[in-house]
């Protein structure tokens, strides 16, 4: 690739074997290459030469347990923290690199490698490091106002340097077709992420399509992804497009992509491979230009280590991999959020804009919130509904009023939102629960507090084994 011929690459591995076969594969990709046989050397080289990004080992002695590599990746960052690092761990130790990603290398690959595979993801790394590292260098405020003048975000509010770092690498990436996976926990704001992606990229005129991979029944995955022509089956009576389809030109977003079965895997990573797809009955292969977008709230990697998720569909959608900060590392972008859903909340209830108190806004921002911005959304849904009517004076809400609404929620006397010891997964039955409850089981509007689609409560409704599910009622979603 013509921009990368002068960037330098730094190989870090204490095999020789290793070093000549990457520089050679490398070389011939149009990089420079240097190379260090263990942390000591490449930090000297990283001192002496320009280096545009280090592919590194993560162990260079007896030691086997990566904690050298990991040693390394912390003083490359803190001396270079501009130049992205990518890891090369071996089969089985996915763990290690989920740890080495979280603690900042840009992604991870196994040996043995796939060269092509290696190449493109030199490639997709080296096209997001410059930006990110003046992202780095701007004061927080002054960044997003930045990043808003270049780009839309939509809905996404936040100015969290976690955030920021989220929001450039959306910047850098819409304009490529490289595939992206969001990883992030429940109610972080992935779907919001996507659409980002979309909304900015040369594709925007054309169709986003989500497709919730744990709705699809096994049984229908091709005909709704590829689509069928008529006489496929029985109940075909007319051709029909496929999601895949529907998305050509454009975006199609894998929601939940942790949920999709085995024998699915493979039928979407040949759509990945060579852009193609059979419609089922349909005797020749069509072609679709689609970009992808997934994401969900598993660690995808440790899907793959447990044999769950397949390793090449892995690699062919976390080419680039964004992670959503939870709100509890993002607290002070809290009041800002709360003040934005408020309005909103008032602007759709048709209530007077109801402010809220700094101490209230202070003990927003220290709750644990395990559902994210999703149950922020609700919370201030529910107290502004609650107590909002009844404001003498229209006084601005307290932090009375939350716990008050909290209370009422859990049904005890001066309980809090606090979930301690509960799993994310019994935290989001507990608040499915909760709002079946209050609204005596009316899906639109259970759904609609709980902030999900139908379709996404019906499938949270069969996993808890809540309710009967009415199928029928999804016609609409
Ligand atoms: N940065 C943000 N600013 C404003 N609202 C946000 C932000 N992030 C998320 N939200 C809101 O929080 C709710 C949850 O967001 P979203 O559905 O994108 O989360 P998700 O990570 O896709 O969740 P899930 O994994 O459960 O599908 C939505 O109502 C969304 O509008």
């Amino acid at each position: 690739m013509e921009p990368h011929r002068r960037q330098c690459v730094l190989i870090v591995d204490d095999d020789g074997a290793v070093q000549v076969s990457l520089a050679l594969l490398l070389k011939q990709a149009g990089f420079a290459t240097v190379c260090a046989d263990d942390p000591r050397q490449a930090l000297a080289r990283l001192a002496a030469t320009p280096v545009d990004l280090v592919l590194q080992d993560m162990n260079f002695s007896l030691r086997t347990d990566g904690e050298e590599g990991l040693a390394l990746l912390a003083q490359v960052k803190e001396r270079h923290p501009g130049v992205p690092v990518l890891l090369m761990t071996a089969w089985g130790s996915i763990a290690l690199a989920v740890r080495g990603v979280k603690a900042g290398a840009a992604n991870f690959f196994t040996k043995p490698w796939d060269n092509a595979q290696l190449v493109e993801l030199v490639e997709a790394t080296l096209q997001l490091a410059p930006d990110a590292a003046r992202a780095t260098s701007n004061p927080p405020r002054s960044a997003r106002a930045a990043l808003d003048a270049r780009f839309d975000f939509g809905a996404i509010v936040g100015e969290h340097p976690k955030l920021l770092k989220v929001l450039e690498t959306i910047g850098q990436v819409a304009r490529t077709r490289a595939p992206v996976l969001i990883l992030g926990e429940s109610g972080t704001g992935k779907e919001l992420v996507a659409d980002a992606i979309h909304r900015n990229s040369p594709r925007a005129a054309r169709p986003v399509v989500k497709i919730n991979m744990g709705a699809i029944t096994p049984s229908l995955f091709e005909s709704e992804m590829f689509g069928h022509v008529r006489g496929a089956f029985t109940d075909a009576r007319s051709d029909r497009k496929g999601h895949v389809a529907s998305a050509d030109g454009g975006t199609l977003f894998l929601d939940e992509i942790g949920e999709l079965n085995r024998g699915d895997q493979v039928k979407l990573l040949r759509v990945l491979q060579d852009q193609r797809y059979q419609p089922v009955g349909a005797s020749r292969a069509e072609q679709a230009d689609v970009r992808v977008v997934s994401a969900t709230n598993r660690e995808l990697a440790e899907l793959v280590a447990s044999g769950e998720f397949r390793e090449d569909l892995f690699y062919r959608l976390n080419l680039i991999t964004i992670r959503l900060p939870p709100l509890r590392e993002r607290r002070s972008d809290i009041p800002l959020l709360a003040r934005h859903i408020g309005a909103g909340v008032c602007a759709a209830y048709g209530l007077d804009d109801i402010k809220l108190a700094p101490a209230a806004l202070d003990w927003l921002a220290a709750q644990p919130w395990p559902g994210n911005i999703r149950q922020l959304r609700q919370t201030l849904e529910r107290t502004l509904l609650l107590a909002g009517q009844d404001r003498p004076g229209g006084r601005p809400l307290t932090q009375a009023d939350f716990i008050a609404t909290a209370a009422v929620d859990e049904g005890v006397p001066g309980a809090r939102l606090g979930v301690d010891g509960m799993t994310l997964e019994q935290v989001e039955r507990h608040m499915i629960e909760q709002a079946l409850q209050q609204h005596t089981g009316n899906i639109s509007r259970v759904a609609r507090m709980l902030g999900l689609s139908r379709t996404a409560l019906y499938r949270r409704l069969e996993r808890h084994g809540l309710g009967d599910g009415e199928a029928g009622d999804r016609s609409n979603e």
